[in-house]
């Protein structure tokens, strides 16, 4: 968390969720919870593709340069999956406020991500509002099953 428990946000796209991304960061740049904005791409009529995106985000997330990633493209798949390649980021697509939710309470996930072409912009907002009010409690139950993905993430396998 940044100072006073503002949020810290990257947010990314492809080209096919680069409206939806638009959109939230100019929400987030106003919302008396967020700190800093972060735009990693794609902007304009740049068409780097969705790994590309999601893992640059990711890498800020996980190197603590942010608390948390707003990623877009299609579906939202390709830029979870993506995501959550890079070491300690836990990356969650999720369409309804249920699941927003339990990324955040049940999984620690630092990255949510929407497929532009799913949901409807209004419920996307409203959802991503809602995103920025939970925070995960490290003394909850669920804290010891994330640990698990961390302890497997970080052996020989
Ligand atoms: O998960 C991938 C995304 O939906 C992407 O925006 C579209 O990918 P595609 O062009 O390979 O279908």
């Amino acid at each position: 968390m940044g100072d006073m428990n503002l949020w810290r946000i990257v947010v990314g796209s492809d080209d096919a969720g680069l409206t939806y991304k638009n959109t939230f960061k100019s929400d987030f740049e106003v919302d008396s919870r967020v700190e800093s904005v972060v735009d990693v791409g794609v902007n304009g009529a740049e068409t780097t593709a969705y790994p590309r995106i999601a893992t640059i985000a990711a890498e800020i997330v996980a190197r603590g340069e942010a608390d948390r990633a707003l990623l877009v493209c299609g579906t939202g798949l390709g830029v979870a999956i993506s995501a959550n390649k890079v070491s300690g980021v836990r990356a969650a697509t999720a369409h309804d406020s249920f699941s927003v939710e339990r990324s955040v309470l049940s999984n620690n996930a630092q990255v949510l991500t929407f497929g532009q072409r799913v949901i409807g912009l209004e419920l996307a907002r409203r959802l991503a509002s809602e995103w920025l009010d939970y925070r995960f409690d490290p003394q909850s139950s669920s804290a010891e099953k994330v640990h698990m993905i961390s302890v497997y993430e970080k052996s020989d396998r």
